[in-house]
């Protein structure tokens, strides 16, 4: 593992049984009340894309917004929220996902993202895959280019990168934790 990399990881904190018995839960609100270890995370998270003209970061609530956020900003892109059903205003686009301890929906607006816009999608963590494959087929449904998509977080054991990769999707990864 890289500095960085063990840097971000002992910032991250553990915290078992949440929100079911067996789940290790990798809460970032410690590395985001961090401020050397939140810049760094997010510095990490833009550095590939610096030289690529992104049109739109997509950004996974709840987590992938603060980070997905700050990645738009330094990118000078636009920011696409992917929220949990029934919270956007406007007409949307809708799919049932599941993840590692749940089933739900997401919704994203019609007219977030134009055809052919280049979209790097955003979250705190993969595990599954679940998640972020549901985010990709809303974004694709619409006719966005999804290049990428980056987590700070790898549960590599529950296979969601393989899962992205198989879609196609480039996935970047900052720190991984076995276990899960
Ligand atoms: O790879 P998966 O197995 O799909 O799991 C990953 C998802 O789980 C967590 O979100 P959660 O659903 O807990 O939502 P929250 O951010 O609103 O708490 C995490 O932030 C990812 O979005
Ligand atoms: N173990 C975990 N910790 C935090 N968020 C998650 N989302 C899915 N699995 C998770």
């Amino acid at each position: 593992m890289s500095d960085i990399a063990k840097t971000l990881a002992a910032s991250i904190r553990a915290i078992e049984n949440y929100p079911k018995p067996g789940i290790i839960f990798r809460d970032i609100t410690t590395l985001l009340g961090d401020a050397k270890a939140f810049r760094a995370a997010v510095d990490e998270l833009v550095r590939p894309y610096a030289d690529l003209a992104v049109d739109q970061v997509a950004g996974i609530e709840a987590r992938g917004f603060i980070l997905g956020g700050a990645m738009a900003h330094q990118l000078a892109s636009g920011f696409v929220p992917i929220r949990k059903k029934g919270k956007l205003p406007h007409t949307t686009v809708r799919v049932a996902y599941s993840l590692e301890y749940g089933v739900d929906e997401m919704e994203m607006h019609v007219d977030a993202v134009k055809p052919g816009d280049k979209v790097i999608l955003c979250d705190d963590l993969i595990a599954t895959g679940g998640t972020a494959e549901g985010a990709v087929k809303l974004l694709r449904q619409m006719g966005a280019d999804v290049v990428s998509a980056c987590f700070v977080i790898d549960l590599p054991e529950l296979g969601g990168r393989k899962k992205l990769e198989a879609l196609g999707v480039e996935v970047r990864t900052l720190v991984s934790f076995e276990g899960h």
